[in-house]
């Protein structure tokens, strides 16, 4: 669990209060998560997450936070934040809104930025079957088109500058073959980045890190039902494809081995292309993209577990699982075009 800002009572009663939500009635840390500091906090009016920002400021969190709300707005089950009355929202502007315009969903609490939102019901899944794949890759492609017209810019901060500046970082703790293929997939991500087909996939707002504990479950009925997806925090402009590989390399892979599990792969493509079909851009780079989010989220994992940061509870994420990963989707033998979806169903939009 991670509570890096311990949050007085009283300190976050002043804020329920204020922006309306009535007395605070309880307040506890939160077990999960490695990013932020997480509280649920209970009042008259209901159940919220008070979320304290660690690294990100005033600069980064409009975009998400206006993200969830555009979602939320758009009838997407994401965690609607509450705003603060006393700051008026920009006013609509038809092709961008400047990341420094005021944001009404950004609070202040123990000297951090802050946000409160609203709690989801259910449970993450973290065994999931084909069901519940499908699940979530229809909601993903909903996701998509609903934020098309968001009207706010900020590009993945965690994409291909972030992995060129922190790959320096961490090779220094990596063994001779990790750090072989640590430089050698960075090097083939930079070429692909580079290529026509690269520029040519379609994309828009992402949430870029819809892993299974970021989605919730109904707890109370047989077939499974998402009740919602959360921390948009690492949300940004990027391809619709980099967000469906994320997706594919959490809810379907064999977590002891890394390898993908067709089963619920084709699910989740199935379910994703009955709402948006991909493109021939799309089918042709999934395998691109599928090492990129693995190396993605192994350098990110690196990066936590080597240069780790004080918390009164932290649990690092093991970063040999996603290079198990990337080693599996880079293989020569690897072939997801081989999946039944990928070459069926899926036609160029
Ligand atoms: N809106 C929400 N509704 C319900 N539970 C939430 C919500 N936001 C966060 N949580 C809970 O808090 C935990 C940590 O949140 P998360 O956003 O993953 O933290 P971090 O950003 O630090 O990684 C989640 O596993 C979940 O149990
Ligand atoms: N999902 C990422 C890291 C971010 O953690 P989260 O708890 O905020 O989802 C990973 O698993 O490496």
């Amino acid at each position: 669990m991670a509570v890096f800002t311990e949050v007085g009572f009283d300190e976050a009663d002043a804020l329920v209060q204020r922006i309306g939500l009535g007395p605070l009635t309880e307040l506890r840390g939160i077990e999960g998560g490695i990013e932020n500091t997480n509280y649920f906090a209970t009042t008259a009016s209901g159940h919220y997450v008070l979320t304290l920002f660690e690294r990100l400021g005033p600069q980064q969190l409009p975009y998400y936070l206006c993200l969830m709300k555009h979602l939320a707005a758009r009838g997407m089950p994401v965690p609607e934040p509450v705003a603060d009355p006393d700051i008026a929202p920009p006013a609509d502007h038809p092709l961008s809104i400047p990341a420094d315009a005021p944001c009404e969903f950004l609070h202040r609490v123990a000297g951090k930025p802050a946000a409160i939102v609203q709690r989801l019901e259910g449970k993450s899944v973290l065994a999931p079957t084909a069901a519940h794949c499908a699940e979530l890759g229809r909601l993903l492609a909903h996701m998509h088109q609903a934020a098309r017209d968001f009207p706010r810019l900020q590009p993945n901060l965690r994409g291909l500058a972030w992995w060129n500046d922190t790959a320096p970082v961490v090779l220094p703790y990596l063994d001779a073959p990790q750090a072989a293929l640590l430089r050698s997939e960075l090097a083939y991500q930079n070429h692909v980045a580079a290529s026509s087909a690269y520029a040519a996939l379609p994309r828009g707002p992402v949430h870029a890190d819809l892993f299974r504990d970021n989605a919730m479950f109904a707890t109370d009925s047989d077939e499974p039902r998402l009740t919602g997806v959360f921390d948009f925090y690492f949300a940004g402009t990027d391809t619709w494809l980099f967000d469906l590989a994320v997706c594919l390399n959490d809810w379907a892979i064999d977590l002891p081995t890394g390898r993908h599990d067709a089963l619920r792969a084709d699910a989740l493509l199935a379910a994703y292309v009955t709402v948006r079909p991909l493109t021939g851009a799309e089918r042709a780079l999934l395998p691109a993209m599928l090492r990129a989010a693995a190396l993605r989220f192994w350098i990110s994992r690196l990066w936590d577990f080597h240069l780790p940061r004080e918390a009164s509870m932290l649990k690092a994420h093991d970063p040999t699982h996603f290079e198990r990963v990337l080693r599996e989707r880079s293989h020569p033998s690897a072939a997801p075009l081989s999946w039944p979806v990928a070459s069926g169903l899926a036609q160029a939009a």
